[in-house]
């Protein structure tokens, strides 16, 4: 979605088509991490030394260093893009060096960034699922794959948002949301902005873009088509990718979703 179109009205089926666009982004993303093994030391606090006294980890120095580029060139400055690197961090992330776009005020202003949690969820949890356990020493090709599945998820999950304010926006529900956003009821702003249909549909969706994306296609095969039932082992389980979402994605959307609602009307 061109965030700096004009916007009037958030389309919620316009917002929705995006998420499903960033399920292949994500998909592919978790394939590229899982041909190397899992290199639990990347992650380790402490386990690598730095010159310029950085004390985190392999994978939180990579994201420093990037971070501090992509900021240069206003990168956090787009409301769809938020950084790992904390925003108490000493040194803070540099200003840009080019001058700020002026993006249509969708959102109502707010500091929400669970990047935190998504990073510790990735690292925890999904790793060991995605990826053979070991040490095959490819560090630096693993924490890059890792980086880009980390701003893959985080744009996914913070898009909550958007998706909060369409919702917030629909005439049918605004006084419900109101009501709810006053009497502080998180979990009635939860439910009422659960769509279940939504999910499960999503959910079989997965599973079909996880198997047959995984597939090797024989390029001299030309009959074979990719179907969910193919043959042959996938090169990121279709368990994983739907855990992942199931677990994971679509809670820390809907978390997004009821903190920027709760406070929407600050
Ligand atoms: C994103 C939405 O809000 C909720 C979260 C969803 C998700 O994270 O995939 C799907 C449906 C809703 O329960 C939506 O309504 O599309």
């Amino acid at each position: 979605m061109d965030l700096l179109k004009t916007q009037t009205q958030l389309s919620l089926s316009e917002l929705r088509n995006t998420l499903i666009r960033l399920e292949d982004t994500i998909i592919f993303g978790l394939i590229e991490r899982a041909q190397f093994k899992s290199n639990d030391i990347i992650y380790q606090q402490g386990a690598f030394h730095f010159d310029n006294g950085f004390t985190g980890s392999f994978l939180e120095y990579l994201i420093w260093e990037l971070e501090k580029a992509h900021a240069k060139v206003r990168r956090y400055q787009s409301p769809d893009e938020y950084p790992f690197t904390p925003a108490d961090h000493q040194p803070p992330l540099p200003a840009p060096i080019l001058p700020a776009l002026d993006y249509p005020p969708i959102l109502h202003p707010n500091h929400i960034n669970i990047n935190a949690q998504i990073l510790t969820m990735y690292t925890a949890s999904l790793i060991p699922q995605a990826c053979a356990p070991g040490d095959d020493s490819n560090y630096g090709s693993s924490a890059t794959k890792d980086v880009e599945c980390l701003q893959n998820l985080s744009k996914r999950i913070h898009y909550g948002k958007f998706i909060a304010e369409s919702k917030f926006q629909d005439p049918q529900y605004h006084d419900q949301y109101v009501q709810l956003i006053k009497a502080r009821d998180a979990k009635g702003i939860y439910q009422l902005l659960t769509n279940e249909a939504v999910e499960r549909k999503l959910l079989r969706r997965l599973r079909r873009k996880a198997t047959i994306y995984g597939q090797d296609i024989d390029d001299d095969d030309a009959t074979a088509t990719a179907t969910a039932n193919a043959a042959g082992p996938s090169k990121i389980s279709p368990d994983v990718v739907v855990d992942l979402y199931e677990k994971y994605v679509i809670p820390l959307t809907k978390q997004v979703e009821v903190d920027y609602l709760l406070q929407r009307l600050d």
